[in-house]
């Protein structure tokens, strides 16, 4: 399968007052044609900065210290402003947890979306707009009223519909979720799950899922990427990953979910808290919390390696296995 996106050594700093948070640290990550990728960590842990430095929306104090991005044959780090413009919104789109607070809430949704499609399509005619945009919003289970209404009027769950329609009018071929469906009430995710999920095989898409639910993982992605304070620490198949984590940090990050904890009673949570990433500790990044570190886990910094079919950062992952 050919590469969709493809990361190498990805650095990405913040900078606050004096200090540089390491907010994502040396992550090289491959995404494949017809995947769909999670991304799961607690929070603080670097998956909305590695989601907007992709889509290269981050903001003014944050800066690519290193790496590289190649999305579709496009290097993205070395573009223009300019020329990551003309393709943002086409090549690939981004759907974020509150997207809808994009739209104005004195003008009615249709003229505005309507516009954002013009913009990027100014040889359309309005009538092949309006019919590209019922189209999608069908797929998303949206009447066309709602075309006729104002933001106010709509529900959470109809607004995220209508930015993933709109996020879809181009027909990209990559696709960010950033939490977006983590607002929403259990049943209006699970409904819009599924279309999403009815979308990605209709349109033949790629993407990337940024959450802190495993659930949505398991519903809608083929891989999962864990992230731990700025580091990708696994990176492997949904089933290898969720059920059987090599990673000590996996392994605790599922063990302390109850939807993947079969009996309530071995439910764990993981001691101590992120480190500060401002100066983040030598060695592995997790060594501090982990049960099964070692000397060389504080001295030395594990590379993302394979093992078996998955990609691991822990020199113990064997044992974890054992
Ligand atoms: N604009 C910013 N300025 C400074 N630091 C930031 C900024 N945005 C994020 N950070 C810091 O960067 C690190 C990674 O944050 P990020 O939001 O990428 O993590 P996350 O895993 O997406 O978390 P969450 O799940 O809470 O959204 C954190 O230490 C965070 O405090």
């Amino acid at each position: 399968m050919s590469s969709v996106l493809r990361i190498e050594n990805l650095t990405v700093r913040y900078r606050v007052a004096r200090k540089e948070i390491h907010a994502v640290d040396n992550v090289s990550l491959n995404i494949k044609k017809g995947e769909f990728v999670g991304v799961v960590g607690e929070s603080g842990s670097g998956k909305s900065t590695l989601a907007h430095a992709i889509v290269r929306l981050l903001p003014a104090n944050a800066y690519i210290k290193s790496g590289q991005i190649n999305l579709l044959g496009y290097d993205l780090i070395s573009m223009s402003d300019e020329a990551i413009k003309k393709i943002r919104w086409k090549e690939f789109s981004i759907v974020f947890q509150k997207s809808m607070n994009a739209l104005s809430p004195v003008h009615r949704v249709g003229g505005q979306v309507e516009e954002a499609v013009r913009i990027h399509n100014p040889e359309m005619s309005k009538k092949d707009i309006k019919d590209r945009l019922e189209k999608l919003l069908k797929m998303v289970n949206l009447p066309n009223r709602v075309l006729r209404s104002y933001p106010h009027e709509l529900s959470g769950g109809m607004m995220q519909r209508v930015m993933i329609a709109l996020s879809l009018v181009n027909f990209p071929k990559f696709i960010i979720l950033d939490e977006a469906t983590t607002a929403l009430d259990v049943v209006t995710q699970g409904q819009i799950i599924e279309e999403i999920k009815q979308l990605v095989r209709q349109l033949s898409l790629t993407g990337m899922v940024i959450t802190h639910d495993i659930g949505v993982v398991a519903e809608l992605c083929d891989k999962v990427a864990v992230m731990y304070a700025g580091k990708l620490v696994e990176y492997g198949t949904k089933d290898d990953t969720i059920h059987n984590p090599y990673h000590p940090y996996t392994k605790a990050l599922i063990s302390s979910l109850p939807e993947f904890v079969e009996k309530r009673g071995n439910l764990t949570v993981i001691p101590g808290s992120l480190p500060d990433l401002s100066q983040p500790p030598k060695g592995c990044i997790f060594a501090p919390r982990c049960p099964i570190a070692e000397k060389l886990c504080f001295e030395k910094t594990p590379q993302l390696i394979d093992v078996d079919s998955r990609q691991v950062a822990c020199f113990k992952a064997k044992e974890v296995i054992a």
